[in-house]
């Protein structure tokens, strides 16, 4: 089975997909981390030299590529991910897949932001946390029908990793 985790920046897919992976001895694949290590960049260096359209375009390639494998896999995209190419269609078409959508509302999506800027290119420049909710409201608008295809939503405000991750586990066994 693949478990794949889908969300908006800094809602927790990485460190909660490494968790399950850890609890469910399954394989954990990072989209972003592929990319890196394939591209030999940080995220930051591919957005700034060679620009988006190019890693969206790698995103999409490296995904086609991981929702072919077999295995039990966690699979933590990143949060453009199901909203460009045929992506999110693919992720449930993919045999064996389970999409799981980490909701979160805008202030608690700002906050975690605010902290975890740094290496996320689309919103580094973001001052302060009222421009960053702002954003994330109109970013959040764009991509929501998206992520709501998903076929299990897990809300994350308030809960530490140890709790989503109870909560994930409990919806999918
Ligand atoms: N529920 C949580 N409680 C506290 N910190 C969290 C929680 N979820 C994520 N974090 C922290 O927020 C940051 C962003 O999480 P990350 O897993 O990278 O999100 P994503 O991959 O969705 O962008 C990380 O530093 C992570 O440790
Ligand atoms: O939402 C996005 O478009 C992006 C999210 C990032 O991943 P995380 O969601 O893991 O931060 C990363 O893929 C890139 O900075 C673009
Ligand atoms: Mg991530």
């Amino acid at each position: 089975m693949i478990i794949v985790l889908i969300g908006y920046m800094a809602s927790g897919k990485t460190s909660i997909g490494k968790r399950l992976a850890a609890k469910l001895n399954y394989t954990f694949i990072d989209l972003d981390d592929l990319i890196e290590e394939k591209e030999n960049a940080s995220v930051t260096e591919v957005f700034k030299n060679k620009g988006e359209v190019y890693f969206r375009k790698k995103e999409t390639e490296y995904l086609k590529e991981v929702l072919a494998m077999s295995g039990n896999i966690i699979l933590s995209v990143g949060g453009g991910a199901p909203c460009y190419s045929n992506n999110m269609q693919d992720i449930l078409d993919a045999e064996n897949a389970k999409s799981i959508y980490l909701k979160a509302t805008i202030p608690t999506l700002a906050e975690k932001l605010m902290r975890k800027k740094a290496k996320r290119p689309l919103i580094a420049h973001i001052e302060t946390e009222e421009a960053m909710a702002e954003f994330i409201g109109k970013h959040l608008f764009e991509r929501s029908p998206f992520y709501s295809q998903a076929e299990i939503k897990v809300s994350i405000d308030y809960k530490t990793k140890d709790e989503i991750a109870e909560d994930v586990l409990s919806v999918l066994f």
